[in-house]
This record gives structure tokens, sequence and C-alpha cells, in this order.
């Protein structure tokens, strides 16, 4: 049984009348059925009800990317600038998902503004423009660009804790710890790392890139960059999905298996 993976949606304006539509980018879809190796499910960005009734049942968390922002208010942060996009549906959603996925040890990957929701939903805060700080680089990609390469080229190297969770992932394949290029396309960053978020890379201005949870055994693991964009060529992009998909595989028996040892009584009983 191949594990089923939530994907968060976000609620997004468009086709006939820009009626509101609950949307995920077709590269995860792709990536669950890849290196993921699961099958993708949808998670609509309906509220808590939703995710308690859907937890359950799911086998991996990938919290997407998305061009809206969290909400100032999650974070005791000040408001954003004019004009700059939120998403309070997915807000209501995805930050009770993390807490719920992590309190039931269901593997969990987040990305870009996923990564954002995890260091927020366990009571970090975030930076709005980091290029607007002092010292810091620009890390957004101009809202007009089209070329795919923005996606699939590299932005920028980050330096990756050598004796973290990153660099044992990616054992055994062809990188140094000292310089990992990576794509960027967010304009907001951790500021104050949640406690149980643990750094484990940065960019050369300081942004915290890669981060995991700890006081868990289950994977739970966000990155700033983008490997959904390149995982079919960059082989450290493929490692992250081979092994969050591993641990959702993990549970997809484990969740079997229980299930086989609920129903033995009964049929023992017949
Ligand atoms: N809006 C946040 C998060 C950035 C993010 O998730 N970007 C995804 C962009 C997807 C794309 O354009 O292909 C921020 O600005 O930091």
């Amino acid at each position: 049984m191949r594990p089923l993976i939530g994907i968060s949606c976000c609620v997004k304006a468009f086709g006939a009348n820009a009626m509101p539509n609950h949307a995920a980018s077709d590269h995860y879809i792709r990536v669950v059925l890849g290196p993921i190796g699961g099958v993708p499910v949808l998670i609509p960005a309906a509220g808590e009800a939703v995710v308690a009734e859907l937890l359950p049942r799911l086998d991996g968390i990938l919290l997407t990317g998305s061009r809206s922002n969290v909400q100032p208010l999650l974070y005791q942060g000040p408001p954003h600038l004019e004009g700059t996009p939120e998403d309070a549906e997915r807000d209501a959603t995805t930050l009770p998902l993390i807490r719920a996925a992590l309190a039931a040890g269901v593997p969990l990957l987040a990305i870009c503004r996923g990564f954002q929701e995890l260091n927020v939903a366990l009571g970090g805060t975030l930076d709005q423009r980091i290029q607007d700080l002092p010292g810091r680089m620009d890390h957004s990609t101009p809202v007009d660009q089209v070329l795919p390469k923005v996606r699939t080229g590299k932005a920028h190297a980050v330096r990756v804790a050598e004796d973290g969770t990153l660099a044992r992932f990616w054992s055994g394949l062809d990188w140094s710890p000292a310089a990992v290029p990576v794509n960027s396309l967010h304009n907001q960053g951790v500021c104050r790392a949640a406690p149980r978020l643990l750094p484990e890379a940065w960019a050369p201005d300081g942004t915290v890139e890669a981060a995991r949870v700890q006081g868990t055994d289950a994977f739970a693991f966000g990155v700033q960059w983008h490997p959904e964009y390149d995982w079919k060529t960059d082989a450290l992009s493929r490692r992250l999905f081979e092994v969050f998909g591993a641990a959702a595989a993990d549970r997809a028996l484990r969740r079997e298996n229980a299930a086989e040892a609920v129903q033995l009584p009964a049929v023992a009983a017949e």
C-alpha cells in the first residue's frame, strides 16, 4: 500500500468569476507520485475539524509553498505592508494540522511558506521582508518573472550543519556542507526560531534555510527553498523526498498492521 500524503491547499480565486478554489500546485502532486512514492490527498483549507477527521488516515504531510503569507497576528508581528497577500483559511488549517501531526508522529515535510508555518505553529516569529533588513540578501523573485530557470536554477548557497539530520539524509551523495546551492522564492523567513525548531542550514546572510523539529522520533523537517522544482535533476532534492517517503511508508505499514490487529479478534470469534 502506498502511503497517503496530505498536501496543504491554498484558497485562490481563479476561473470563471474568480471564485475561490482550494488548490495546490501540480509540482507537489508529481513529487508525491514520484520520489515520495505516495498517493496525493489534497487537504482543503477548511479548518481544524477537517484536520481532525483526515489526519488519522494519513501517513505523511507535505506543507506547500505559496505566494500568500502567514498572518502576522499569529506570531504577534506588525501588520503586513498593504497589498501583501494573506490566506486566513489556510492558516486556520495548517497551524492546527502541524501541531496535530507532530503530536501524532505523522511524518511532516515543510517547504517555504510551509516552513514558515511550521515555525509559527511552534511559537516562532517571522521577518516579513528580509530584503529590507540591514545586511541581508534579497531572497525574493520578481512576481513578473516567468523564466523556468528561476525555479529550477540556483540563487545562492547554504551552509549545512555537518552533524545534523540533513547531512545524514544526504550521506553517500556528492555535496559539501560549506556550500549547497539552492533556489530562492521568498520574502519572509524565520526571525526567532521556535523553541522546538533546530536550524540546520543557513544562507550567507544568516537566514535560516532548513530546520528539524526536536522532541519527536518522527520525520519532521522544513526547508526554505524549493526541492519540488528540481528533484529530477538534483540528487539532494530527490533524496529529501525519498527519506520523507520512506518515513511515510513506514507509518502506512504500522497503520495497516494496527488495523489488522483490531480485526483479528472479530475473525476469531466467528
Ligand atoms: N510568501 C512567502 C512564502 C514564499 C513561498 O512559499 N513561495 C512559493 C512561491 C512559488 C512560486 O512562485 O513558484 C514569502 O514570501 O516568504
